[in-house]
C-alpha cells in the first residue's frame, strides 16, 4: 500500500528499508517483496507520480523538468562551459527520474560490462553473464502506429515477459532521410540493432513506451505490486539518515533510517550514533564526527555533454508547429486520451548514431583511449525531428531538425560535495563538464561529424542549413568557442559511490552493492558505476538493479542453510 504519514505504516519491523523510488530501488522493492517472509518499505521524497498527468504522456517529456515532480538543482559554476553554471534536474516522485526522462532504451555496448567484470574482479557482470537479465527486464510491443518493423530491430535479442516495455517509434518522414544517409555515407553506416552490445552505427531507437504510454520504473515495477501485504511505499517523506544500530567485529551495522516531512522528524528506529559516511576530512568541515572514513564518496562524479544543434529545414513534417499551434496540440493530446496513439505517443528523440573517434586522432597520442573497446563509441548523434534547445527558445517561425551531439566518454571527473550539515539543504554539485583536452577534442569533433552528416545527398533539399551561432562556427577555435557556450548536460550523472573489487582501499560498494567498511548498507543506483556508461543509462541501471536483488536474495537462502 501508499502511505503519505509514516505513523500509519504497521508497526511491525521490515527486513529491508529502500530509499528513493527509481529504477535502483522500485525494482528492489519488486524483486525482495517476491519472497512473502520478507516485510519491504520503500520511501520517496516526491510525491506519487499521479500528481502530475503528463509522466504518462511520452511527447510531454519535455514539461516535466523542472517542475512539480523534478529536483531543479543548479551546478556550481563550470570552468568548461565559460564559468557558466546549468540546471541539473532530476526526478522527485515516485519512478524518480524514469517518470521525468525522455525515456531512451539504451544498454551500451557489451564492452562496458566486461570492463566493470574486469575491474571488480566479478565475472558476474560481464555482457555474457548478465543475458538473462538483459532481456528479463523488458517487454518488446509494437509502436502505436503498429508499422511492421522487420529490419529495424533485432527481435530475437530482446525480452517478451519482462516488467518493462519497450518499442519503437511512429515512422517519421525524416527516418527515411537518415537511413538513406547511412547507404550513401561509409563513415555512418546502419545498425539493425543498436542493443545488441555492439551498438557503432545510426539505427532506430528504442524506447521505455508500451501502448503509447512511459514505462516507468513506477509503471513496470512498482504498481503491479503494491497490492503485496508485505510491501509499504511512504511517499512524501525524506531519508534524512541511515542509522547506525550497533558494532559487530568492528564494522558499524546500519539497519535504520531516520525520515523527516516538512521538518517533522520521525526515527524508524529508537536510537541513534550521530555521524557521517564519507571523507573525513570533508565531514569534519561540518563537525560532523567520521564514522566510516571512505574518501572516495560523492568523488569521480562523470556525466556526459550535450550540445543541441539545429538545421534549418525546407518541411512543414516537424514537430514544430504542435508546440507553436494550440489547436495542433489539443488535436494531439485528445487523440492520445482517446487512443495512446499520434503524435504525443512518441518522445522526443528520434534516431542515434554511435561513432567512435578515428584511430589516428592526434588526441590518442595525448590520452589513452577511455573507450572499454572497440566496439565502444566515443559520440552520440541523437536526431529530433523538430527545433530542440537547452540554451535557447525555440524560434517562432520555420521548421527544423536538431542533431544533439553528446560526449559519451569524458576523461574529467567532478564531484558532490555538502554545503552544510543539514540534509534539506541542497548539494555543491561539480560534474566538472569539458574540464579536459580530450573532453573539448571530442565534442568539437562531434560537431563537426553531424556537419559532415546532414551534408549527405539525403538531406539535399531538406537541410537549408545550421541555425543560430553554429552558422557562423568555421574554424576549429570558434567550434570550441559554440561548444563552451551552448552545451549542457544529458542528466547522466554516475560514479559517486563507485565500485570496486572486495577488499580495494578505493571506492565505495563491494561487487555486491555493500557499502565497504559497514554492515547492513547497500547502494543500488547510478552512482555505483565506475565509469559513465557509454549510453543512455536507465536500461543499464534497470539491470543492475536486477543483479542487486538476486545477490541480496541468494545471501537469504546462504543464511537459511
Ligand atoms: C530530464 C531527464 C531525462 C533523462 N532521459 C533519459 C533517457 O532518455 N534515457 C535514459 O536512459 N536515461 C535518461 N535519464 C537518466 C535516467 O532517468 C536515470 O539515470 C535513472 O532514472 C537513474 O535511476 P536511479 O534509480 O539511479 O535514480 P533516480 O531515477 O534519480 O531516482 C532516485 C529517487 O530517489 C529519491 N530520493 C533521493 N534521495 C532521497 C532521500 N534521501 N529520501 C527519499 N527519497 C530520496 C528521489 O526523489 C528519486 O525519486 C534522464 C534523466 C533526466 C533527469
Amino acid at each position: 500500500a501508499v502511505y503519505t504519514d509514516p505513523s500509519l505504516l504497521p508497526n511491525s519491523p521490515y527486513t529491508y528499508i529502500i530509499v528513493g523510488s527509481g529504477p535502483g530501488g522500485s525494482v528492489l522493492a519488486n524483486r525482495l517483496s517476491a519472497n512473502p517472509n520478507n516485510r519491504v518499505l520503500l520511501i520517496e521524497v516526491g510525491p506519487s507520480d499521479t500528481v502530475n498527468p503528463n509522466i504518462r504522456v511520452p511527447f510531454l517529456c519535455t514539461t516535466l523538468v523542472p517542475a512539480d515532480v523534478s529536483y531543479n538543482e543548479t551546478t556550481v559554476p563550470q570552468t568548461g562551459f565559460g564559468g557558466r553554471s546549468i540546471g541539473y534536474p532530476r526526478g522527485r516522485t515516485l519512478g524518480g527520474s524514469s517518470s521525468v526522462n525522455y525515456m531512451v532504451w539504451t544498454r551500451g555496448p557489451a564492452s562496458d560490462f566486461n570492463r566493470l567484470a574486469h575491474e571488480t574482479g566479478d565475472h558476474g557482470w560481464s555482457w555474457k553473464s548478465l543475458r538473462r537479465i538483459l532481456t528479463g527486464v523488458e517487454t518488446l510491443v509494437p509502436p502505436p502506429d503498429g508499422h511492421d518493423t522487420t529490419g529495424e530491430i533485432d527481435p530475437s535479442i530482446h525480452g517478451s515477459n519482462g516488467p518493462v516495455k519497450i518499442s519503437l517509434h511512429d515512422k517519421t518522414a525524416l527516418d527515411s532521410r537518415i537511413f538513406k544517409a547511412t547507404s550513401q555515407l561509409a563513415e555512418f553506416p546502419f545498425n539493425k540493432d543498436m542493443n545488441s552490445g555492439n551498438p557503432l552505427g545510426f539505427g532506430w531507437t528504442q524506447f521505455s513506451i508500451g501502448d503509447g504510454q512511459r514505462s516507468s520504473a513506477t509503471a513496470s515495477y512498482l504498481t503491479p505490486v503494491l497490492c503485496r501485504p508485505n510491501l509499504d511505499v511512504l511517499v512524501n517523506t525524506l531519508a534524512t539518515k541511515v542509522v547506525q544500530t550497533g558494532t559487530q567485529d568492528g564494522l558499524p551495522i546500519f539497519r535504520g533510517v531516520e525520515i523527516a516531512q516538512s521538518c517533522l522528524w520521525h526515527a524508524l528506529l529508537s536510537y541513534c550514533y550521530e555521524g557521517g559516511i564519507g571523507d573525513s576530512a570533508e565531514l569534519s568541515r561540518f563537525n560532523i564526527r567520521t564514522i566510516v572514513d571512505l574518501p572516495d564518496v560523492g568523488k569521480n562524479m562523470q556525466d556526459h555533454v550535450l550540445l543541441l544543434n539545429p538545421f534549418w529545414v525546407n518541411s512543414s513534417s516537424t514537430g514544430d508547429d504542435i508546440g507553436r499551434d494550440s489547436r495542433r496540440s489539443k488535436d494531439g493530446l485528445a487523440q492520445w486520451e482517446a487512443s495512446h496513439t499520434g503524435p504525443f505517443a512518441a518522445s522526443v528523440g528520434g534516431n542515434i548514431g554511435w561513432l567512435r573517434l578515428p584511430k589516428h586522432s592526434p588526441i590518442f597520442k595525448q590520452v589513452r583511449d577511455p573507450s572499454s573497446g572497440p566496439h565502444a563509441p566515443h559520440i552520440e548523434l541523437l536526431t529530433v525531428n523538430q527545433f530542440f534547445s537547452a540554451v535557447q527558445p525555440p524560434p517562432a517561425t520555420g521548421h527544423f531538425m536538431s542533431i544533439g551531439t553528446i560526449l559519451l566518454t569524458p576523461t574529467s571527473r567532478g564531484s558532490i560535495t555538502l554545503a552544510s550539515a543539514n540534509p534539506f539543504d541542497s548539494p555543491n554539485i561539480d560534474p566538472a563538464l569539458l574540464n579536459s583536452d580530450f573532453d573539448i577534442f571530442t565534442m568539437r569533433e562531434a560537431v563537426k561529424a553531424a556537419l559532415r552528416f546532414v551534408a549527405a545527398p539525403a538531406f539535399k533539399d531538406y537541410v537549408i542549413g545550421p541555425f543560430g551561432d553554429l552558422a557562423e562556427a568555421k574554424t576549429d577555435a570558434d567550434i570550441e568557442a559554440y561548444v563552451r557556450s551552448q552545451s549542457s548536460n544529458v542528466f547522466h550523472p554516475a560514479c559517486t559511490a563507485y565500485m570496486s573489487r572486495k577488499g580495494s582501499a578505493h571506492g565505495v560498494v563491494d561487487p555486491d552493492f555493500s557499502v565497504k567498511k559497514t554492515i547492513g548498507l547497500r547502494i543500488v543506483d547510478g552512482s555505483v558505476l565506475p565509469h559513465v556508461p557509454a549510453a543512455h543509462p536507465q536500461a543499464i541501471i534497470f539491470i543492475i538493479a536486477e543483479r542487486a536483488a538476486e545477490l541480496i536474495l541468494a545471501s537469504e537462502d546462504s543464511h537459511c542453510s
